[in-house]
């Protein structure tokens, strides 16, 4: 229930159903199902299918449904909200099982990272299940590590300051306690967040195949992890993307693609930066500040999606004279330099245009994933979740980024992001390295995804592995366990 799962989901869904043949159902609840069937092209016949949520009897506001318009305080409810939907999946699935919807029963089903209990439903009925994790390989390594080995903050143990291991997870190298979230910081494992994901992520082991939306050539260290921490199959079949960003107008996104699309054109190769925090993410209104005045300091011309800033409603009317300095964007209007969009842009155009060299982004999976895609280097500034993690791996071991902020609370400042802006859009020996790092890492992306006459990629084998471990499944099933076929 948030656009970050969504999407790839969504992705995932019309690769199985083009390239893969099958017959796709997407479940979801109302809302969500309403802005799918906007993004599902008029060719495709991925059926959708809605569950029952009222987000009111939950104690969140009327028509929650995605962490888009989420209050960023009501996550935890948000999240517990999810675990009460298990009755209407069960019954929905005994439906499909039976044939009743009129399709035939499902082979297998795929489930988001959160709803890895739906394995106990699916073997109910003799069906297969993999969980689909949208975020990368080290980065959920991390995430799944620290959440089981609680708590982080003992005395005389990790403390403000202190780097430390994670005791299954040496290889990750060091962390640093102010890449944990603040509710992780305090979590001791019996609060209601630890529980939430102590339920949620320690089920995965009852799936029968793990998902990762990454590629084994340069995340295989968290697939490792999981292949020795679950000992179930786990299968990098990414990256699985969309190849047009879902729209989004009942939020009111100001800037059209064609206004996009145009200011880009009007620019040199590999000239502009893209910022954005995601889909659900926001930073701290004196951050705002910093940004813009490290922005325009840098000289760099630039695309940044401007959401409301901490501490005000995802939907509040925008306020660019009380969140951003006095006259900037008057300033870089008129010296055309930069372009604000409000709440949502169409990011995998953005991304694909020639003009971009850049992304400063809070490192969510989907935005690494599509900016490598293209090639794009990273500037990381994590803000929640594993993006910590995804920063880390980005910058230390595939080379393709510099971290230029952590989290919502330490100030970032100007004059250093000025410094790294140009670093990587036109330094020298260092940015130039990232550059061509991720120019090497876009050519891996295209040789794991390609099926030609010299063969397949590593993506398209893990693919192939899970579906015909999903028709051995049910083969067996089938015929009492006798049968492999
Ligand atoms: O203006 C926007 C903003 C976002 N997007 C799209 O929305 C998705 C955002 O996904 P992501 O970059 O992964 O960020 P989040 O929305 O923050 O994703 C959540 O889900 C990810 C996958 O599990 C995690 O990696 C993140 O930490 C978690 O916050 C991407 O496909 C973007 O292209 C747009 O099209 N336009």
């Amino acid at each position: 229930m948030a656009q970050g799962h969504i999407i790839p989901f969504l992705a995932l869904a019309l690769h199985l159903e083009q390239r893969r043949n099958c017959a796709v159902t997407l479940v979801n609840t109302p809302l969500n199902i309403a802005k799918l069937r906007r993004s599902i092209p008029p060719s495709s016949s991925v059926r959708l299918l809605e569950i029952p949520f009222r987000s009111s009897d939950h104690g969140l506001p009327p028509g929650t449904e995605n962490t888009d318009s989420l209050p960023y305080d009501l996550i935890l409810k948000f999240l517990i909200s999810s675990l009460r939907l298990e009755p209407a999946l069960s019954s929905l699935v005994a439906d499909l099982a039976a044939g009743d919807a009129g399709f035939p029963s499902p082979i297998c089903i795929v489930t988001d990272m959160f709803f890895s209990w739906c394995a106990d439903i699916a073997h109910r009925y003799g069906i297969f299940h993999a969980v689909f994790n949208a975020g990368g390989g080290y980065g959920f390594a991390c995430y799944y590590s620290l959440w089981l080995n609680l708590p982080h903050r003992r005395e005389n143990s990790v403390s403000d300051g202190e780097e430390f291991t994670l005791p299954d997870f040496p290889e990750a190298s060091t962390l640093h306690i102010t890449q944990l979230p603040p509710f992780l910081q305090s979590a001791d494992g019996s609060d209601p967040f630890s529980a939430f994901q102590q339920i949620v992520l320690s089920k995965w082991a009852n799936a029968d195949a793990i998902l990762v939306n990454t590629v084994e050539g340069f995340d295989g260290l968290g697939l490792d992890y999981f292949r020795r921490k679950l000992g179930k199959p786990v299968f990098p079949i990414g990256p699985v993307l969309l190849t047009n960003s879902p729209t989004k107008t009942e939020t009111g996104m100001t800037n059209s693609p064609e206004i996009c699309k145009n200011w880009l054109d009007s620019k040199p190769a590999r000239s502009v930066l893209f910022v954005s925090f995601g889909s659900q993410n926001t930073i701290a209104e004196a951050q705002m500040k910093e940004l813009a005045v490290g922005l325009e300091a840098s000289g760099t011309n630039f695309i940044w999606v401007i959401r409301p800033p901490l501490g005000f409603d995802i939907n509040s009317e925008f306020r660019d004279e009380d969140w951003l300095p006095e006259g900037f964007p008057e300033r870089i209007e008129a010296s055309g330099k930069g372009l604000l969009v409000r709440r949502w842009a169409p990011q995998v155009e953005i991304l694909g245009h020639e003009s971009v060299g850049g992304f400063l982004s809070h490192c969510g999976w989907n935005s690494v994933l599509e900016s490598l895609s293209c090639g794009v280097p990273i500037l990381g500034w994590p803000l929640a979740a594993e993006q910590f993690y995804n920063s880390k791996v980005l910058e230390e071991e595939i080379g393709v980024s510099v971290e230029v902020g952590r989290g919502k609370e330490i100030v970032v400042r100007s004059g250093d992001l000025k410094d790294k802006i140009e670093m990587v859009m036109v330094g020298g020996e260092k940015g130039k390295e990232i550059r061509r790092r991720a120019n090497e890492i876009k050519e891996m992306i295209k040789d794991a995804v390609k099926e030609d006459g010299e063969g397949k990629g590593s993506s398209v084998e893990a693919m192939d592995e899970f579906l015909n471990a999903a028709v051995v499944f049910r083969g067996r099933k089938i015929n009492g366990g006798k049968s492999e076929a």
